[in-house]
């Protein structure tokens, strides 16, 4: 079976009299690639946060690694890399410079892996820019590049994908299957493009509000998809109408693209068909639902 890397136990963060974490129990197994999806505020960054040591919970306990005193917690966090908002960077430094700081702080005497970095993450060709002069990708490149210094066996990534370009995007997600795959890097990662996020991840936790209301494989998400029938129309509030009313369909979902899911136990598809048809309901496709994360998490929060 695989070895737990991280597990969360009656996690609870409350800043004042706000919690931002609600007894949160989870497991991130040796080898995942853990999504953690929620709205802004549902408490992601405040869980990467105590995972790195940078927060304390209120109430709960942590393992890492199988450890949980704070003494053994400061050690194995030594095999873990973090990018948690953007990096802090010595502004009138350069890529270089900046990394051998941290190699410093690492207690990295082997400078060669400045090198190493710089090339998996695709920094080699910004000459001596101060780091002023970075774009947004190219701080969020270098803040992986840092976070990869010590060949961390677990990394904490807090939307990585954040201000980078399309093509950005796609070389972090090859990146980061590329460590998960050929060198084991267990990795949790949060991001808003759940498209994304979709492409990468191989578990999912949904947290909502501070609570984590889901968790699923990318197997369940797949199947789950299956499950559904997916409605295209312009008319999407007569067609709901006819839903309700005509087939007794009670459970829609009704996508931030105009889609409308309902469940595909609810109805025969014919008759779901002919009966918006003959309502006069301009079908512009019915067709069983692929999977989709996003479609997933409305659903799951009821959006
Ligand atoms: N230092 C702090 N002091 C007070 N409240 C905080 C602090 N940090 C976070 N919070 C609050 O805790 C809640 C969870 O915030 P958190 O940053 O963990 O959410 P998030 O899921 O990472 O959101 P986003 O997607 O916007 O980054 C929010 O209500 C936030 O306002």
């Amino acid at each position: 079976m695989n070895t737990t890397i991280f597990e969360a136990e009656g996690l609870t963060k409350q800043y004042g009299i706000a919690n931002a974490l609600q007894n949160i129990n989870m497991q991130i197994k040796q080898g995942d690639i853990y999504g953690f999806v929620g709205e802004n505020g549902a408490g992601k960054t405040t869980l990467m946060k105590i995972i790195s040591g940078l927060v304390y919970p209120t109430k709960g306990t942590i393992q890492l690694m199988g450890k949980s005193s704070e003494k053994d917690l400061a050690r194995v966090r030594k095999k873990m890399g973090v990018l948690i908002e953007l990096p802090a960077l010595y502004p009138h430094m350069n890529a270089e410079e900046n990394l051998s700081f941290y190699c410093k702080i690492h207690g990295i005497s082997d400078f060669k892996r400045i090198k190493d970095v710089l090339n998996i993450v695709g920094l080699t060709d910004v000459d001596n820019k101060n780091t002023t002069e970075y774009s947004l990708g190219m701080r969020q490149r270098l803040g992986l590049a840092i976070s990869l210094l010590n060949e961390p066996e677990f990394l904490v990534l807090d939307e990585p994908i954040n201000g980078l370009d399309p093509t950005g995007i796609v070389e972090m997600r090859k990146l980061l299957a590329k460590l998960a795959h050929e060198k084991g890097v267990t990795i949790l990662i949060s991001s808003h493009i759940l498209s994304e996020l979709q492409l990468l991840a191989t578990k999912f936790g949904f947290i909502h509000k501070g609570q984590l209301i889901k968790e699923v494989s990318v197997e369940e998400l797949l199947q789950s998809a299956e499950t559904q029938i997916c409605i295209k129309t312009v008319e999407t509030a007569a067609a709901i109408k006819v839903l309700k009313n005509d087939l007794n369909i009670h459970s829609i979902t009704l996508l931030a693209s105009g889609e409308i899911l309902v469940p595909r136990d609810s109805t025969d598809l014919e008759q779901l068909m002919s009966t918006l048809i003959k309502h006069g309901i301009p079908l512009e496709g019915i067709n069983l639902s692929a999977a989709n994360l996003e479609h997933y998490y409305m659903d799951l929060i009821g959006e």
